[in-house]
């Protein structure tokens, strides 16, 4: 559904992402992983039209979205949120998912100062598309809180809903679970898993591996920009090169230790997380 070709930017004389070709397969939750500086986010701003390509193409349900600013990349159906959370923390949690729908919506700003009837219509529509996407990620009953007022975790699930709101066939996740404790990550991966069940195609950012290990069912591994894996968990975990690209001193102590544990089979990890 969204494909890509030979894909490739540079910045400078930095290669950041080189010749990735392949596609994300509807209705899966696809993980990319790789160690630090391995151009995942690069990826990630490449797909979503963030940046533009300096080779390859981008498509999605077959048309051809290399060159489309990101409005319109997100008006068909491709959505993400960052690394960092970017929320509205002064507006509250519905305030925060209405912005995200009206990315989507026609209205203009001549519409809003007048206050017609069309931006009406909208608003109302906004709304209520917003306090769905708020129940999808389990916010519905905070939805007056002020977002900035909420816990790292419930952060998150906001940032997800805005994304949500503009109702996407895909749903781009740059490290969901950075930065929140192993229980909120139970949370979050089940959020995420029901949501894939839900019909939306999930692709993720992680460095979690025993998260990434129990929720994807396709991982795609880039190392110096390149695809250098994919396959299902058990295919890659056991791939020497995936093996060697990590444990080749490039990646972080913590993300070496959780791989080793994963490459090494641990039903420990597997029993905790499942
Ligand atoms: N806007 C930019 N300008 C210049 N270089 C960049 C830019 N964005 C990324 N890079 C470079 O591209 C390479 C890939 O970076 P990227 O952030 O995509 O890696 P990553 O796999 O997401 O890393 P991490 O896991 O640490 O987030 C790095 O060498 C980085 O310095």
């Amino acid at each position: 559904m969204l494909a890509f070709d030979d894909l490739g930017i540079r910045f400078g004389g930095n290669q950041a992402v080189q010749g990735v070709t392949g596609s994300i397969r509807p209705g899966v939750i696809t993980a990319i992983i790789g160690p630090n500086g391995a151009g995942k986010s690069t990826f990630f701003n490449l797909l979503s039209g963030f940046y533009k390509p300096t080779s390859g193409k981008i498509t999605f349900e077959g048309q051809d979205i290399t060159k489309l600013p990101t409005h319109e990349v997100v008006a068909l159906g491709v959505a993400r949120t960052f690394q960092t959370t970017t929320i509205y923390k002064e507006l509250s949690v519905l305030e925060n998912a209405v912005l995200g729908h009206r990315v989507r919506t026609t209205s203009g700003l001549w519409d809003a100062l007048l206050g017609t009837g069309r931006e009406r219509r909208e608003g109302r529509a906004s709304e209520a598309a917003a306090m769905e996407a708020l129940r999808r990620v389990g916010l519905e009953t905070q939805a007056h809180t002020l977002a900035g007022s909420l816990t790292q975790e419930a952060q998150k699930r906001v940032s997800i809903a805005l994304a949500l709101a503009t109702n996407p066939k895909v749903l781009l996740l740059d490290e969901p679970a950075a930065g929140i404790n192993p229980e909120e990550t139970v949370g979050l991966t089940r959020t995420i898993r029901e949501l894939a069940a839900g019909g939306l195609t999930v692709v993720l950012i992680e460095h979690k591996m025993s998260m990434i290990m129990t929720l994807a069912d396709h991982i795609m591994v880039l190392h110096h920009g390149q695809k250098i894996a994919e396959g299902t968990p058990q295919q890659v975990s056991r791939d020497p090169a995936v093996v060697e690209a990590y444990l080749g001193g490039h990646a972080a102590p913590h993300v070496r230790e959780e791989l080793k544990a994963d490459l090494l089979g641990s039903a420990e990890v597997e029993g905790q997380h499942a």
